[in-house]
């Protein structure tokens, strides 16, 4: 239905997880390309110590990946000795699922008990000092497919998970902004690491040179097609949002230029990053937590 599910169906999932693994997470990550969607090994959930591992068919009400090579799975254990779950393997619009059905695991994260939501992706570079293999903080986003109605939270609300008008002024947390690029600069990466505005398009299509021009113009830095709605509904439901992207191609916003945006060099940067991605968002988790801990 396009109501999405109820609030008892996701109980259902969440009570379904906390009998698989004694692991009470306390951070989600959502693992975008390069960040082990598109292959384990030397993913984020390698370093994931004690992993339990639970492929998204078993669990109940779960959609299935149909990206190539996203391995759709849960993986419970700590990161830097923080309890997590990563999400490898996220779900798109473009792959036919409702918006709501890509946040559901995010619902199902919060009512597992997670507080922070890490989500990653990959995207384009639109802001010209960008360059391929910089990873961009997540500063704040353009809904630009909500500015057409199409939203996770469309359809009646459930005050369990937050309430009917949620703000979205503070959606990115503003110290974790912070830790991120303190973070970035102990480990050497400040030369690569930006921070900008995020917008999410439908896909499965890659942009025309207008559209970038036109997203250029109100002040998009980087463009995707996940994440916007994940994050619109973990602060739905009252979870710090913290978002990293990682740039896998300069978009093009000129006519005269013959190179074309594609998947695969969207997986090779994130095989170029995946140990300094693993490393930072690692450092993150535990950074985070420990902040969280002293406020
Ligand atoms: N110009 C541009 N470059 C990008 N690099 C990664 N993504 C995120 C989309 N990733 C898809 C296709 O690789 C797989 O989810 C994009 C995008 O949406 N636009």
């Amino acid at each position: 239905s396009s109501k999405g599910y109820s609030y008892e169906t996701l109980v259902e999932t969440a009570n379904f997880l906390l009998s698989r693994t004694s692991v009470r997470p306390r951070i989600g990550v959502i693992c975008g390309s390069g960040m082990g969607s598109y292959w384990k090994e030397g993913s984020l959930a390698e370093n994931i110590t004690d992993p339990e591992c639970i492929p998204y068919e078993e669990i109940p009400n779960f959609p299935v990946s149909t990206v190539e090579g996203h391995h759709g799975r849960l993986v419970f254990g700590k990161l830097e000795g923080v309890p997590v779950v990563a999400m490898q393997g996220r779900f798109h619009y473009y792959e036919g699922y409702p918006l709501w059905k890509c946040c559901l695991p995010v619902r199902v994260m919060k009512l597992i008990g997670v507080q922070t939501l890490i989500a990653t992706n990959a995207a384009g570079g639109l802001n010209p000092n960008y360059k391929v293999g910089d990873l961009m903080i997540v500063r704040d986003h353009i809904n630009m497919m909500g500015f057409a109605g199409n939203n996770p939270l469309h359809g009646p609300n459930d005050e369990r998970f937050g309430p009917r008008f949620p703000p979205m002024n503070k959606a990115y947390n503003l110290e974790y902004r912070k830790i991120a690029k303190e973070v970035a600069k102990e480990q050497g990466i400040d030369n690569i690491v930006r921070e900008g505005v995020y917008t999410c398009l439908g896909g499965p299509n890659f942009e025309t040179v207008a559209e970038l021009n036109m997203l250029k113009m109100v002040g998009v830095d980087a463009v995707g097609m996940s994440t916007v709605h994940e994050v619109i509904i973990a602060r739905h439901c009252d979870m710090k949002v913290f978002g990293l992207s990682l740039i896998t191609n300069e978009c093009v916003t000129s006519y005269d230029h013959d190179s074309e945006a594609n998947h695969e060099e969207v997986l090779d940067v994130g095989r170029m990053r995946q140990d300094t991605l693993r490393q930072y968002v690692s450092r993150l988790v535990q950074r985070f937590a420990s902040s969280d801990d002293a406020s």
